[in-house]
């Protein structure tokens, strides 16, 4: 199997002792670094910035011709975002000072043990790995585009915090870091994963396992398998889903419901890239890309001790968080056409027309199930139909809970003893509350308040003007 290309960028060794330069290359390629170029003549190095998309170099210090301060810093001046480590033979202190402030990112001796070596190496990759992706943003939040719409058709959405989301993932979707995606149960995380994945150009396949109710044993053997012999049953070597994803994604559903020592597995396979199968002491490498998913609150978790804090700040240095169906009231009418459609084909019947006050009449409702109930209710919906007409009383109960609501007493909602508000301050805060559910589209919030749309958009420039 061909190796894969690690990282994204190029390594270029520079050292005119050629027994070094051969045994790092042998080390970093061992360690699965792989996209890497050396010479042993400093002067081809201009040559060979030029030509390769370069990002770390390794610089001897002492050569021949042109001395490694020299490359450093003509480095420096030429390429400001390439990050240089010196391996020099000489141990001194004053030595690496200089080098640090002409502009190396780390120092070390060619006999330090070659594990501190390759741990600059990491953080270097690290480093650069993380300006590359913040150049990438920087460059997507200034054009405010997404390139490639296409990978999200399947997430169907209008709202306007859910295209930066798509922006912000298309940005980091070649990079090997963890993608954490954080949101309610129903909103559409595992259609994000699936179009982070597709994005990630990554030749493999998306492999999903829901980690809910997984124990350690079975989660180790699902991911990592196990070897002939490992326990009772396990008459043949098994290789676990961590290897069907090595070319593409594993997506962790549920990560929240990781028991503690499946976490410290989870947490070696991202530090270190590597894993054990069951009944092994040979450690395997896995380059797959990782995503997870959870409804539950990893941040709160994490402080209650539930979640290893390590492993929170290892998952979390890609998140998104994707807003519940009540904060995107905006997709609610694109998503009932969406469903209706989608059940019509289903079901082998012809399109439905439906009641234009739908989307409004549904905004009044939490939705505690996300898009998966508003999904499942209107595929109720159309089962129930007839005539090209959309059923409504699959809606029925919803309804009738906001029917009760207008029966009801009064909440006394200021206690007794404090002064009321005005009536205008009452209704600025209807407003502000109703703005801010429906996403800032007046539309959906004039439908709220009960007002026309022009009405709102006046109250909303009267209290810009007053500063209310
Ligand atoms: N924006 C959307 N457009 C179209 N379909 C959607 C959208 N969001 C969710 N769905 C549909 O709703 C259902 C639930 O979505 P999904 O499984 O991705 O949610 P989830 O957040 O991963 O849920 P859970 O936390 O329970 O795993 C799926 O059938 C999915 O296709």
């Amino acid at each position: 199997m061909a190796a894969h290309i690690y990282p994204q960028f190029k390594i270029l060794l520079v050292d005119d002792e050629i027994p070094f330069l051969r045994s790092t290359l042998l080390s970093f390629e061992r360690h699965g670094f792989t996209n890497l170029v050396s010479c042993s003549q400093p002067e081809q190095v201009p040559s060979l910035m030029n030509e390769h998309n370069i990002g770390l170099v390794l610089l001897d210090l002492t050569m021949p011709n042109v001395s490694g301060k020299e490359l450093l810093t003509w480095l420096n001046e030429e390429y400001p975002d390439v990050c240089v480590i010196i391996l020099s033979g000489i141990n001194q202190l004053d030595t690496a000072v200089e080098c640090v402030k002409l502009g190396a990112f780390d120092y070390f001796v060619k006999t330090s043990d070659p594990s501190e070596i390759l741990e600059g190496l990491k953080r270097a990759i690290r480093t650069q790995e993380l300006s590359i992706e913040n150049q990438a943003l920087r460059r997507k939040v200034l054009s405010n585009d997404v390139f490639s719409p296409e990978a999200f058709t399947r997430f169907v959405t209008a709202d306007a915090n859910m295209w930066s989301i798509f922006q912000y993932l298309e940005s980091i979707a070649t990079t090997r870091h963890p993608v954490l995606i954080m949101g309610e149960s129903g909103v559409g995380k595992e259609l994000i994963a699936q179009a982070t994945h597709d994005l990630s150009q990554r030749k493999g396949p998306l492999i999903t396992v829901n980690i809910a109710g997984l124990d350690d044993n079975i989660f180790a053997d699902t991911l990592f398998g196990h070897n002939k012999g490992a326990f009772t049953g396990a008459d043949k070597d098994r290789s676990g889903l961590i290897e069907k994803a090595s070319e593409g994604t594993l997506f962790l559903d549920e990560i929240g419901d990781l028991s503690a020592s499946s976490q410290v597995k989870l947490l070696r396979l991202l530090q270190e890239g590597e894993y054990y199968p069951l009944g092994s002491d040979k450690p395997k490498r896995s380059q797959a890309r990782i995503i997870v998913a959870t409804h539950q609150n990893l941040e709160h978790l994490q402080i209650e001790g539930k979640f290893r804090k390590d492993l929170y700040y290892r998952l979390k240095i890609h998140m998104v968080t994707i807003p519940p169906l009540r904060h995107r009231l905006s997709d609610l009418p694109i998503l009932i056409e969406h469903f209706i459609k989608q059940a019509c084909e289903d079901m082998s019947i012809d399109t439905l027309s439906y009641d234009n006050s739908l989307p409004s009449q549904l905004s009044h409702y939490a939705f505690p199930g996300n898009t998966r109930e508003l999904k499942s209710l209107i595929f109720d919906a159309v089962s129930r139909s007839q005539n090209g007409q959309l059923n409504k009383s699959a809606f029925k109960h919803l309804f009738v809970q906001d029917s009760l609501l207008e029966q009801q007493e009064p909440v006394a909602i200021f206690p007794n003893n404090t002064r009321l508000p005005t009536l205008s301050a009452l209704a600025d805060q209807l407003v502000k509350e109703a703005m801010n559910r429906s996403n800032n589209n007046q539309s959906t919030a004039s439908q709220m308040l009960g007002i026309s749309q022009p009405a709102l958009s006046k109250r909303l420039k009267n209290m810009n003007k007053t500063g209310r």
